[in-house]
């Protein structure tokens, strides 16, 4: 992850000091909810875990495993705590009305189905009616709406819902793809195979051309 370094040391909602609001989101963790991250509770179920599977929690190996893999979670999940409009309150007054596209923001996101990570690329682009926002936020908002445990086809409209409505752009256009580990490591197991989702606002939407540009934008001569 480049763009925002999410270390469970340094998160006050990891140690219960007061969570930042998660608003608008289709999560378990409400508007004004300060939930912080239980470690010791992750601790305690990860340790249940070892000893279900068969193995024993107390031998060297795994003495530490529970703190750390309860360190992991609350990295990966930090994005329940974190509002990702945050990153879309600064702009600036431009009269480019051209698409702006920031492409291969690179994520890696969890599966709620299986707890296993999917990891990939999203491209996000927008027509601007007067707004424009510093490139990194796009990634940003990438980068805390996929800490969470998310199915892609969520996590694709919430980013594209987030910049229709907090960056009020005449079109939004957010392809995302992805490699599922529940289907690459487990189950049907068939690496390679990609999930590739997106979603149309405005423009894009009304507009075959400006969405054709786009995708043209995107993957050039490669698709
Ligand atoms: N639509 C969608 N499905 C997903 C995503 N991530 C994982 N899945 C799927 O979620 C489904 C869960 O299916 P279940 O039948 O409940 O679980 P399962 O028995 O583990 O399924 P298999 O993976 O087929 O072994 C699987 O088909 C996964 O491929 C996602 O982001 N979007
Ligand atoms: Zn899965």
């Amino acid at each position: 992850m480049t763009e925002q370094n999410f270390d469970a040391n340094d998160d006050p909602c990891i140690s219960g000091g007061s969570a930042a609001q998660l608003q608008g989101s289709a999560h378990g963790a409400v508007a004004g909810d300060p939930k912080p991250v239980d470690l010791p509770r992750i601790e305690r179920a990860v340790r249940e875990i070892l000893a279900a599977v068969g193995e024993n929690p107390d031998r060297e190996g795994l003495l530490e495993t529970p703190a750390r893999v309860a360190r992991m979670y609350a990295e990966m999940f930090a994005g329940l705590h974190l509002d990702p409009r945050e990153h879309l309150r600064k702009f600036f007054t431009e009269e480019y009305d051209e698409v702006v596209l920031v492409k291969d923001i690179s994520f890696c996101s969890m599966c709620e189905h299986h707890l296993l990570p999917f990891i990939g690329h999203a491209h996000l682009a927008y027509v601007p009616d007067g707004k424009v926002i510093g490139l990194s936020k796009l990634a940003r908002v990438v980068e805390v709406v996929a800490r969470r445990p998310q199915v892609q086809e969520r996590m694709t409209e919430e980013i594209a819902s987030l910049l229709v409505n907090d960056l009020g752009a005449k079109g939004v256009a957010v392809v995302v793809e992805a490699s599922h580990s529940c289907m690459t490591i487990r189950g049907i197991r068939k690496p390679g195979s990609m999930c590739v989702t997106s979603s149309m606002k405005g423009l894009f939407r009304s507009n075959l051309s400006t969405r054709a540009e786009v995708m043209q934008l995107i993957y050039g001569g490669k698709r």
